[in-house]
């Protein structure tokens, strides 16, 4: 895996020294057989003592990178940790691991082309794009996931190299779908994917001249800017929500297609962004999982409940968005608290892959929390 090197944001160092110096991290215990008014005091219970501090970061957020939606995305996930009360941040847990990894986060080494279409050009961007677009939502089936999707749309592609045209893309139903990627059965949400397909069909076609790489260029190599780019064209990647009033941004596939291709390319042509460190890690469900695993993200009583038991979580829902946007928050403050170690900087999108191939060695599907969307 190529080195990351990044400028971790000031904003996390203020973030997690203030945590540190928080009275965070005190034992979670106690009686939780108290009713939902119990729940809504848990989240300060537990000690969220970011208090004033999380106003200042915030306005650290906002006045040093204006009003960017990558910098919108860690602002309102902040807003929500520390407003959450059925999710809280480790502070402890945290120190702990970066002291175990002495700060140092694993290279991952993707055999990138074992799962995935690349032949070094635009088409490997149209591959991609479609890809992301369909990036969700695998957990209702018990065998065929992410990587089964990659491979059949890679084996598609080889067979038809038209496959992902702008036309046909504008095309697919369902059911051709199914048939394209060579799937046993219905695909889990299978229409919304055969719709999201053909939105990225249209939009291509309306803006792009029907290619994903004149989209990349139009970004002028930069992350930011492309995640800008995908959630303004494509209202299927834009991955965001009202939580207690406040707008939370979370662009998990808008990001997780810059991400890609700059893996694909190893941050080379089609591939390269100079501002690769400012993107977010992709709250998907995997891991929550693995931060929860590991003591870094504690879910209230009712919320663990509902989640060791598999039952759905409602999409949206402030359970759901405390979730993801804590899921957020403890890798930028992982992050930090790595880099500060070692001196060394590291991005979010190393941290993900690591936690990442960590989770999907080791959590089972079942540990996954469960929530029928299109975003994650
Ligand atoms: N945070 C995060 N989430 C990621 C990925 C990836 C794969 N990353 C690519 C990067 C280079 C490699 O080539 C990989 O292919 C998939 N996912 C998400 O996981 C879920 C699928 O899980 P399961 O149902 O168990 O297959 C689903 O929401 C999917 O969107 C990641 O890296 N980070």
């Amino acid at each position: 895996m190529f080195a990351l090197l990044s400028t971790a944001g000031a904003v996390c160092c203020r973030t997690s020294s203030a945590l540190r110096s928080g009275a965070r991290g005190q034992e979670i215990g106690g009686d939780w057989t108290e009713p939902r008014g119990r729940e809504a005091r848990w989240g300060r219970a537990v000690g969220w003592h970011w208090g004033g501090v999380c106003s200042d970061v915030l306005s650290v957020v906002v006045r040093t990178h204006g009003g960017r939606l990558i910098m919108e995305v860690r602002a309102s996930c902040l807003w929500v940790a520390d407003h959450a009360n059925y999710v809280a941040i480790n502070a402890k847990a945290i120190e702990h691991v970066a002291e175990h990894m002495q700060g140092a986060v694993p290279s991952v080494e993707w055999d990138f082309e074992k799962i995935h279409f690349y032949d070094g050009g635009p088409l490997t961007a149209q591959y991609m794009l479609v890809l992301d677009a369909m990036n969700f939502c695998f957990w209702p089936d018990d065998e065929l996931h992410y990587e089964h999707l990659a491979r059949g749309l890679r084996n598609a592609l080889v067979a038809d190299p038209k496959a992902f045209d702008a036309d046909r893309l504008q095309s697919y139903t369902g059911p051709m779908l199914r048939k394209l990627l060579n799937w046993p059965r219905e695909l889990p949400l299978e229409e919304e994917r055969a719709r999201l397909l053909r939105e990225v069909g249209s939009v291509l076609a309306k803006n792009f001249a029907g290619s994903a790489a004149n989209l990349v260029a139009r970004a002028k190599k930069s992350a930011v800017d492309l995640v800008e780019l995908v959630a303004g064209n494509f209202p299927g990647f834009r991955d965001h929500t009202v939580y207690k009033g406040q707008q939370v941004f979370i662009y998990k596939r808008a990001q997780i297609f810059v991400a890609d291709l700059w893996g694909a390319f190893k941050g080379q042509g089609i591939g390269e962004f100079k501002d690769i460190s400012s993107i977010t890690m992709f709250a998907d469900y995997v891991v929550p999982a693995v931060l929860r695993a590991w003591g870094i993200l504690e879910y209230s009583p009712c919320l663990a409940e509902k989640v060791d038991s598999q039952e759905n979580i409602a999409p949206g829902s402030e359970e759901e968005v405390e979730i993801r946007a804590c899921t957020i928050t403890a890798v930028e403050l992982l992050r930090e608290a790595l880099s500060n170690r070692t001196g060394e900087e590291v991005t979010s999108v190393q941290v993900d892959w690591w936690l990442w191939s960590s989770g999907i060695q080791s959590i089972k599907a079942t540990d996954y929390h469960h929530a029928l969307t299109v975003y994650y």
